[in-house]
């Protein structure tokens, strides 16, 4: 087994952690220290994601339910956090397991150099026997407070750790055709070989009165981290030795197969199609949406319907096709002033035109199919 191999990421959604009046639930705590104590103990170098910061803290505020307001949430997160980590340092220290406390925004990730830092300061931790407890830094962070979004953070690690799985535990025991708590003809599908519209459409909304994400932050979260060559289990862990038998390919729960054709995503590309800042937008007729997305082949001007925003050679633009779906995300060698004047042209006309560093607006090797 090779580091990576030997890499798990845990994340456990606030519904696991607390009540639904809010508050930590101390002995869910004990509970879930225990269970990452035994992937621990049985080899694995353990990553915790952990919601539960803004549940945890708002009771403690004097707030009856979960805030709506941002500013509330974030002093609930202020609160409870430092609450997260006593209970986590608490009861992983009963099993010899030190804890280590990283916030992450989204805007961190969008920068090389903070990624690579983060990066840096994992392994240092695993390397020492630590286990890196990372949450959304909601006090600085709107998107995370907006969005719950702390599933796709947990994806989002699992591709920058290069972790084996991603095992996202929650308050329901997988993914069902339909919302189970309102249709109770729903069944659960154990695998997903290819996260499809169709999985989409049944992920539906968000969930439960704590929880923000819903299933469908969660299948969002498979997407990418499945993109990145990561397995994902999204399910249960309810008694003692579920959470190692859910590695063990035995929980309760949904698996989906990493995609086959990820062939793990380089640090690069991966920057390009999840992390980074989207500067404009290009839209590419039917030929060149096939030549991207099945070819694997750049994208040339000839393609080129239209241009919106305004980007400079470098910057990462996001693809759409004529319906105005987004296909995928990548480096333009273009500015938008200069696709705009030769969109659609031949590549001998464009070279008599203007003069670009690369012909290709999007090289193939900086491209992302979303
Ligand atoms: N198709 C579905 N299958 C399973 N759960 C679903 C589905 N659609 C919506 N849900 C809801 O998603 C909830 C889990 O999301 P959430 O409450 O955000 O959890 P967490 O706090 O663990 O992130 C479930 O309790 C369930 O009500
Ligand atoms: N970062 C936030 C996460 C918010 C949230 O509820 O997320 P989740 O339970 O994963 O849907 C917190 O710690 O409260």
């Amino acid at each position: 087994m090779n580091m990576e191999a030997n890499r798990i990421v845990v994340k456990i959604g606030s519904s696991s952690l607390t009540s639904d009046t809010g508050g930590l639930n101390v002995d869910q705590m004990a509970f879930f220290a225990k269970e990452l104590a035994s992937l621990y103990q049985a080899g694995y170098q353990v990553l915790l994601v952990t919601s539960g910061a803004v549940a945890a803290g708002f009771t403690a505020l004097g707030f009856e339910s979960r805030p709506k307001l941002l500013h509330e949430k974030q002093a609930s997160a202020a609160v409870g956090q430092a609450l997260l980590m006593q209970a986590y340092q608490d009861k992983l220290s009963k099993h010899g397991i030190g804890a280590a406390q990283i916030l992450l925004t989204r805007y961190d990730f969008t920068s090389r150099q903070r990624v690579h830092n983060a990066s840096m300061t994992i392994d240092e931790l695993l390397k020492r026997g630590f286990i890196p407890i990372i949450n959304e830094n909601d006090t600085v962070s709107v998107n995370e407070l907006k969005f719950g979004d702390n599933d796709t953070l947990s994806a989002l690690v699992g591709n920058l750790v290069k972790a084996s799985k991603l095992m996202i535990i929650t308050d329901i025991d997988g993914l069902y055709t339909d919302n189970p708590r309102s249709n109770p003809e729903a069944t659960r599908i154990d695998r997903v070989t290819e996260i499809t519209e169709d999985i989409y459409r049944i992920a539906g909304g968000s969930g439960s009165a704590v929880g923000t994400g819903g299933m469908r932050s969660k299948v969002e979260a498979a997407r990418i981290a499945t993109r990145g060559g990561v397995s994902v289990f999204i399910g249960r862990v309810m008694q003692q030795g579920d959470l190692l038998q859910a590695v063990n390919d035995h929980g309760h729960g949904t698996y989906f197969d990493p995609n086959a054709n990820s062939n793990n995503l380089s640090m690069k590309k991966q920057w390009v199609g999840y992390h980074s800042i989207v500067h404009g937008s290009i839209t590419v007729d039917h030929g060149a949406v096939l030549a991207l997305q099945k070819g694997g082949k750049s994208l040339l001007p000839v393609g080129v319907k239209q241009v919106s925003g305004e980007f400079h050679p470098g910057d990462v633009v996001e693809v759409i096709d004529e319906n105005e779906v987004i296909i995928g995300r990548g480096i333009t060698n273009y500015a938008s002033w200069q696709l705009q004047a030769v969109g659609g042209l031949s590549t001998d006309e464009v070279s008599k035109r203007i003069e670009v560093s690369r012909i290709e607006v999007i090289h193939r090797d900086e491209w992302v199919t979303l």
